[in-house]
């Protein structure tokens, strides 16, 4: 059996068991490349379509990935090819990045996270983290949501539509890129309803860089008057305006989900399911190595900041990301920033031993929650 997968995933030991591995690079993965293979393995930087596989033996395609923006799933449907994803994978390094980058802003505008409100827009496995932690930090939290709202799905939170929730302080998207259907995702936050938001908000953008209007975000914040903005993801990867990078508070090259445990749960699950799709038995899960103890005590938000820097810093992944721009090709130095990430361990990893005073205590025993 051949397998075709991303070089960018790790653990491909796995399918090793089942068939001849060859890694290649994801963006250069193409018609001849994928024409006798049998398993086809992503990442989010492969178009899989009917232009891609047309002519492939491919039966089985995996995304380690939570989107899947890049994938024609109706045209693998109709053609009888199998596909897994691996939804959640990633959430938690998701929710961390969004919390380090909440708490770094306030620092630099010397306001406190915890007086504020926040709009969590998508409330799935990363969105309904996000504002579960935001909460037991103590904001005031307002969700969007309105495909679950259809389904009448509990989320724990009213889900509001998107108009009434852009007057909150910080503003999260957590939505699928989508084009189409119901309630399509591709600039949700436009011109309008970015110009409602002002400079006094603060935006984070997470999912997909097309669900913000990157050139009106960039317009408004020339004329200051566009929202403090944390960007991991961008309109046009892996191109990243500099004009745009200049003005955003934070920028990062499309790592919020790049945690160590992400990566890994991302390959397992894909692997899972093509052991139940091809009838073999899934392995049991291994054990992880014990972290090191963590000793920092908890009494207010820079002490939270500097607990959750002890595993992962996002000005770090900024400054990589500023100094890529130098490169003479920096769309090249983009994905090396990605294949090269250092390794992240997400916080429940660590042995904590800090204390904590009260108003921390929730969002700390929700950070260190077994996975
Ligand atoms: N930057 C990164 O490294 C990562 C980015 N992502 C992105 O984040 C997205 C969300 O991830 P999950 O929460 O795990 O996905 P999910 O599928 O669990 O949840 C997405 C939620 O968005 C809702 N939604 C869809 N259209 C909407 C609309 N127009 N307005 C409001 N809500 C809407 C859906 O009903 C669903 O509840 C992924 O699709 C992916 O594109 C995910 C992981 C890592
Ligand atoms: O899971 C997702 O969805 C993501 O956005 C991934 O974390 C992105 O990683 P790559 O697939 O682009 O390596």
């Amino acid at each position: 059996m051949k397998i075709i997968a991303d070089a960018n995933m790790p653990g491909l030991e796995l399918f090793s068991r089942q068939g001849t591995v060859v890694k290649v690079d994801g963006r250069s993965i193409d018609p001849a490349t994928v024409k006798d293979a049998d398993i086809l393995l992503v990442r989010s930087v492969t178009r899989v379509d009917e232009a891609l596989l047309a002519d492939s033996a491919v039966r089985f395609v995996g995304s380690a990935t939570i989107g899947t923006d890049h994938v024609d799933l109706e045209w693998l449907a109709k053609t009888g090819r199998h596909f897994a994803h691996a939804p959640g994978c990633n959430a938690r390094a998701v929710a961390e990045y969004v919390l380090q980058a909440l708490l770094l802003v306030c620092q630099r505008q010397g306001r406190s996270a915890a007086t504020m409100s926040v709009a969590v827009i998508g409330m799935g496995n990363v969105g309904s983290r996000v504002a579960r932690w935001l909460a037991a930090l103590g904001l005031k939290v307002r969700a969007c949501d309105p495909l679950l709202k259809e389904q009448g799905v509990e989320t724990g939170f009213a889900l509001e539509p998107v108009e009434s929730v852009l007057d909150c302080d910080v503003i999260s998207v957590h939505v699928p890129l989508t084009r189409n259907g119901p309630c399509p995702t591709w600039h949700l936050l436009d011109k309008n309803r970015l110009s409602v938001m002002g400079p006094e908000k603060i935006l984070i953008n997470t999912c997909r860089g097309p669900v913000v209007d990157n050139s009106a975000l960039l317009a408004l914040l020339k004329a200051g008057q566009g929202p403090a903005s944390v960007l991991d993801v961008w309109e046009d990867e892996p191109r990243v305006p500099a004009e745009l990078l200049d003005r955003v508070v934070l920028g990062s090259p499309h790592i919020a989900g790049y945690s160590a445990q992400g990566k890994e749960n991302g390959t397992r699950m894909v692997y899972e399911a093509f052991c139940r799709w091809s009838g073999l038995a899934a392995p049991l899960p291994g054990t992880e190595e014990a972290l090191p103890a963590l000793r920092l005590d908890v009494t207010d938000e820079a002490g939270l900041l500097a607990l959750l820097q002890t595993a992962y810093s996002l000005p770090e992944d900024f400054r990589r990301l500023q100094e890529s721009l130098e490169n003479a090709d920096p769309a090249w130095a983009f994905d090396q920033l990605r294949k090269q990430y250092p390794f992240r361990q997400e916080m429940h990893r660590w042995d904590w031993q800090g204390t904590a005073s009260e108003p921390f205590r929730a969002i700390l025993n929700a950070l260190f929650a077994p996975a």
